[in-house]
């Protein structure tokens, strides 16, 4: 398979804080590899810097062979919508949801491009069917639903496009177990032609849904924690 994304000697963090230390690291298409790490390690920070949302970062990120990195000292997010359109959707962690608008208006949130717009009705069917518990709740007040449902129409936000690199951060983090393991399976279920990173504290529910594990230590990658996937 050949690399979607290459990343090499990425540092990156907030003021005068480093929290990303020369990071390397290289995931092929059709890839889910996930990231475990404790609390405050930097999971969510590299996947900050692959969007140029840190304050500050250097280094290269390749992703299909062009180069997205490089150096930038201030302002967060400048290139973040550019790169949106480049093919990186991301699920950001604690779901980052506006209480006030429904399953559907988030859904039709993620149809940012001109095609997504157009096939919105097919796309948010799609979604419906990877997460049946949202199909009745399609109206309903996203503020009122609960943590597990959140998390599925946050998910299902950045599915309503195709990207190339999917980043998901997080997707357990304050859910019954049970329900972290359908949003898992879901997400190992999706066919995604591109490349998925998943951060995750829990290494247990990546076992099985993931074609590869990396951990993550103080900013610095920690080499493969193995194949864990099942095909
Ligand atoms: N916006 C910010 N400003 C300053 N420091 C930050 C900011 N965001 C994160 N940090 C710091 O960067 C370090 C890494 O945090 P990060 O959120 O990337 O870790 P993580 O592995 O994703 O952990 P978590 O599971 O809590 O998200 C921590 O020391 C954190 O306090």
């Amino acid at each position: 398979m050949p690399e979607l994304l290459e990343v090499q000697q990425l540092s990156a963090g907030y003021g005068p804080l480093r929290v990303l230390h020369e990071v390397d690291l290289t995931v092929r298409a059709g890839e889910r590899l996930g990231l475990v790490g404790l609390n405050g390690h930097g999971k969510t920070t590299l996947m900050r810097a692959l969007t140029h949302m840190t304050s500050w970062q250097q280094g290269s990120i390749k992703l299909d062979g062009a180069e997205i990195g490089g150096t930038r000292s201030l302002g967060a997010g400048r290139r973040t919508s550019g790169l949106v359109r480049r093919g990186i959707g991301v699920a950001p962690q604690g779901d980052a949801i506006f209480p006030g608008l429904s399953v559907r208006k988030h859904l039709e949130c993620g149809a940012h491009t001109k095609t997504a717009w157009r096939t919105r009705q097919e796309r948010i069917e799609r979604i419906f069917d990877i997460f049946p518990p949202l199909r009745p709740l399609e109206h309903a007040l996203v503020g009122k639903l609960s943590g597990g449902e959140r998390r599925m129409v946050s998910i299902g936000r950045m599915l309503m496009v195709e990207a190339r690199l999917y980043l998901v951060d997080e997707p357990s983090l304050g859910l019954a177990p049970k329900i972290s393991e359908r949003v898992m399976t879901a997400l190992w279920d999706l066919p995604v032609e591109g490349a998925m990173i998943i951060a995750e504290q829990n290494v247990a529910l990546l076992t099985g849904r993931c074609d590869r594990v990396i951990g993550m230590h103080a900013g610095r990658m920690r080499g493969d924690v193995g194949h864990v996937g099942l095909g």
